[in-house]
């Protein structure tokens, strides 16, 4: 290696040092959404992002979504796939398979990659951590429809999460609730479920891994990312059509969850190698900043 490239590298880790002496200790909630999950290679490169927070003294959590491939196991069990306001209609057969893709599947491969990169994860299923009621969801005409075995969350139990996390484990987390009325489980979209423990723990920060660079002014075109939004700006976004899709809940648990006192919000390419440490550890950042 030159000397040049040595240098540059320890300028990018002194680049680093304001980052971690601020962030040393607090808590970050990751949000890895199903969309940035399509590639092993490229979660198991995430996963090792996070195992090098939790070595620099900071408390990653990790909230999973998985709803790509809930989709694909909903058509090999011969049903369709039908959202909903962004939520997917959860029938009663639809819901077993929701539990088995995140608890079987999706959830101890995260925990596995982390402990591979020598960290330490323990898999907690949703069920143990939310309180959820059933959701009251409209259709698009504005009129009350049935979408099954959806929840909104209501509450947290952290004691069920706590102890892993004291002991400076990270807890990897499905996006499913224990309907507070009956204990069944109840589906929960995970970036709401992602913001509801932000809020819960007021979190330093929260980052949601997607598979888009950030929020843009037209999702065809990388270059038109938007660095920097805040409510009043993301509001006329969802008006006029730009935001759309699965990036309406993102936007609204994120205001809700910096409502809440959740110091920061960020938006961030998963599928991107190092996206995460670029975002939190470089002057620049590279995604979206969500601001009140
Ligand atoms: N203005 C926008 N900027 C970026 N992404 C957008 C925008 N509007 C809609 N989207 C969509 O939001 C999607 C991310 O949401 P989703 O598919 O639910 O991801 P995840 O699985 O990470 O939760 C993107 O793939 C993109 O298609
Ligand atoms: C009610 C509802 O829609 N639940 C979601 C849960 C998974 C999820 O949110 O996954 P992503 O983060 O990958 O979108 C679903 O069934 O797809």
């Amino acid at each position: 290696m030159s000397l040049q490239n040595s240098t540059d590298k320890a300028e990018a880790l002194i680049e680093a040092l304001p980052y971690l002496q601020a962030f040393r200790g607090k808590t970050f909630l990751i949000k890895m959404g199903g969309s940035a999950m399509e590639d092993p290679e490229l979660v198991r490169k995430v996963m090792r992002d996070i195992v090098f927070l939790e070595v620099a003294g900071i408390h990653p959590i990790v909230v999973h979504g998985g709803g790509k491939a809930i989709s694909a196991a909903m058509k090999t069990a011969g049903l369709e796939a039908e959202f909903i306001g962004g939520f997917r209609k959860t029938s009663e057969e639809a819901i077993g398979i929701v539990e088995k893709v995140l608890s079987n599947e999706i959830n101890p491969g995260l925990v596995q990659m982390i402990r591979e990169f020598g960290g330490k994860a323990t898999g907690i299923p949703g069920t143990d951590v939310f309180l959820g009621e059933k959701m009251r969801a409209k259709d698009a005409a504005g009129q009350p429809v049935d979408i099954g075995r959806v929840g909104e969350v209501v509450g947290c139990q952290l004691a069920n999460m706590e102890p892993a996390f004291r002991a400076g484990i990270v807890p990897v987390i499905s996006p499913l609730a224990a309907e507070l009325a009956t204990g069944k489980p109840l589906n929960i979209n995970a970036d709401l479920a992602a913001a509801a423990l932000a809020k819960e723990l007021r979190v330093s920060k929260l980052v949601y891994l997607s598979d888009v660079p950030g929020v843009m002014r037209d999702p065809s075109f990388p270059d038109t990312l938007i660095h920097s939004i805040n409510r009043q700006e993301a509001e006329a976004l969802m008006s006029d059509g730009t935001i759309t899709g699965g990036m309406i809940p993102k936007i609204r648990s994120a205001m809700d969850a910096l409502n809440a006192g959740v110091r920061k919000v960020h938006f961030v390419d998963g599928r991107l190698p190092h996206a995460l440490l670029l975002e939190i550890f470089t002057d620049g950042g590279i995604g979206t900043e969500v601001t009140r």
